[in-house]
């Protein structure tokens, strides 16, 4: 029978790129299926080829990206280059009305603003066995070039140095041994919420 889900915020799960946090949260997705969903998020950068309106962005005008924002729409948001990026409330909402629960793979800076606008949710930081291991998997990955994999690199320091912040994240996992890992964050995932005693 089907796990249920019993503490219904959204999972909001960060860490530096090439850590695994797609790999794990695949994997929720894969043996669970039906249960989660993951977070579509605006943008105002043009398709990709392929790229599907509402499935990979809610792809929107700098006009009506702004408009929502104005109107406090988004729980998180960001530039990056000349594109904006956000997290609509709107979007997390028809999620969780249809009973998904709603996992969120963010940067830093959106965990941050996440966290200050006290948007119910529940806080994931997946880090890596060592800062060694981490390069061997952007290296492994093969999906970027040297100079990205640096930058990511020196991203991942300042990452890890925040996640060491006390009562950011609800729950550090330590991504050494895949089906370890994965068990960590699914027994996080179907726990019992936690209630004032
Ligand atoms: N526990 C693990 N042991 C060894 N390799 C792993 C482990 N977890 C993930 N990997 C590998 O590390 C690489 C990076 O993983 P993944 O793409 O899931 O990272 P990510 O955190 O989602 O990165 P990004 O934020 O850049 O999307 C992949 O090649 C993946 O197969």
């Amino acid at each position: 029978m089907a796990r249920v889900v019993r503490d219904t915020r959204p999972i909001v799960i960060s860490g530096p790129s090439g850590v695994g946090k797609g790999t794990l949260y695949g994997l929720l997705f894969q043996r669970h299926p039906d249960t989660f969903t993951l977070s579509v998020s605006h943008t105002t950068r043009p398709p990709r080829p392929g790229e599907q309106d509402g499935v990979h962005y809610h792809f929107v005008t700098r006009e009506a990206f702004l408009e929502l924002k104005a109107k406090d729409g988004f729980v998180e948001s960001a530039q990056f280059g000349d594109n904006l990026y956000g997290t609509s409330k709107a979007t997390i909402e028809e999620q969780m009305a249809k009973g998904k629960t709603v996992i969120l793979d963010i940067e830093i800076e959106g965990v941050k603003q996440i966290k200050a606008s006290g948007f119910p949710a529940r806080f994931v930081f997946i880090a890596p066995p060592s800062e060694e291991e981490l390069e061997r998997r952007l290296r492994g990955r093969g999906t970027e070039k040297e100079e990205a994999i640096q930058k990511r690199l020196r991203q991942a320091k300042v990452e890890l140095e925040y996640s060491k912040v006390p009562g950011m994240h609800d729950k550090i996992i330590v991504n050494d041994d895949l089906e370890k890992a994965y068990k960590e964050l699914e027994d996080f995932v179907f726990a019992e919420p936690l209630t004032n005693l």
